[in-house]
């Protein structure tokens, strides 16, 4: 295939909606819906090309916020590198510069587009939120651990994983049917351990979190009936998030990013690994070990959807 083609895109959002264009006919992928952006020119950044290309195309003035997500994607004639940028603040109204259809649409409704194919990490890059937080206490207690949840929604965290580890079958259903209803009420997204304990629980729930382990001896995603379920999956190296992309994986979580008083022994990858394995995989990566909510910023210019973190929201 011939050279990388490098395109920068750009995500506006007001309010629950974002600003989505539908490809002029005659163009590649006429037709398909997309986000505005274009082609890197000669020697431009990522932000140098947004800038220029949402000039060109709608008419506006932008200041970047940060990056998204960056992926790769193999058309059949081209490989596009796409650096997906969210945008800060843009001046004047949007228009269409190029005869091309702008529309703002909910983010609930982006399903019902058909956007390009290699969109769909993007997708999913913008329903996610920025911080993902983990209910893992060795503890036994299912109150401890619903406290746990309850302290983290307290935090404004609207994405939880229910790991749970000390709690197995009947058990840890029961604190699953809690935390689902109490999620529900909440608004937040609560992500179950395994389908072999969740039973008649995971409809309710917004998805599964898979382990490392169970990633790798998954050979597809898990089918999750119900609307738009998320399989999440814990990852350590390339291989793994290799892995999680071919079957389907929503989402990931690399760890550990900075060493962490819960794995003293474990060896931390580093932020200039973490960039380097994000870089080589097209889903939306979550930074986990050592994170506190200072790091956030930062994350997200190593190319992470957010940070992801046990305790770390709750740091003094
Ligand atoms: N702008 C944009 N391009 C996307 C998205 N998803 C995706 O696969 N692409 C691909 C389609 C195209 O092959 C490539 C963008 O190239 P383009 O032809 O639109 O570039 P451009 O705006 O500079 O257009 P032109 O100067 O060639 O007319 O990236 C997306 O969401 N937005
Ligand atoms: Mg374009």
């Amino acid at each position: 295939m011939g050279i990388d083609l490098h395109v920068a895109v750009g995500i506006l959002q007001q309010g629950d909606e974002v600003l989505i264009t539908r490809r002029l006919r005659g163009s590649h992928m006429g037709g398909y819906w997309e986000f505005p952006g274009g082609k890197f020119d000669g020697s431009e950044t990522a932000p140098e090309a947004l800038a220029r290309e949402l000039r060109e195309e709608l008419g506006i003035g932008i200041e970047p916020a940060f990056p998204l997500i960056r992926l790769k994607y193999d058309y059949p004639d081209r490989r596009v590198i796409l650096h997906v940028w969210r945008i800060a603040r843009f001046i004047s109204t949007p228009r269409s510069c190029e005869g091309q259809t702008l529309r703002w649409a909910p983010i609930a409704d982006l399903d019902n587009y058909t956007f390009l194919p290699a969109n769909k990490p993007i997708l999913t890059s913008i329903r996610l939120p920025d911080r993902y937080g983990f209910v893992d206490d060795e503890s036994r207690d299912p109150e401890i651990l619903f406290r746990q949840l309850q302290a983290l929604v307290g935090q404004g965290i609207r994405l939880v994983r229910l790991r749970a580890s000390g709690l197995t079958g009947a058990d840890y259903r029961a604190l699953a049917e809690r935390c689902v209803d109490y999620c529900a009420e909440n608004g937040v997204a609560l992500l179950l351990a395994d389908v072999a304990d969740t039973g008649s629980v995971l409809p309710e729930a917004a998805g599964l979190h898979l382990t490392a382990r169970q990633l790798m001896m998954a050979g597809k995603r898990p089918l999750l009936t119900g609307a738009q379920k998320w399989v999440a999956a814990s990852c350590h190296n390339g291989m793994e998030l290799g892995h999680a992309e071919r079957i389907g994986i929503d989402f990931a979580v690399l760890s550990p990013v900075l060493p962490t008083a819960t794995h003293p022994g474990m060896s931390a990858l580093g932020w200039e690994r973490f960039s380097a394995l994000v870089e080589g995989c097209s889903l939306p990566v979550f930074a986990l070990g050592g994170m506190m909510p200072e790091n956030l910023h930062f994350a997200k210019f190593q190319g992470a959807q957010g940070i992801a973190a046990i305790r770390g929201f709750f740091a003094q």
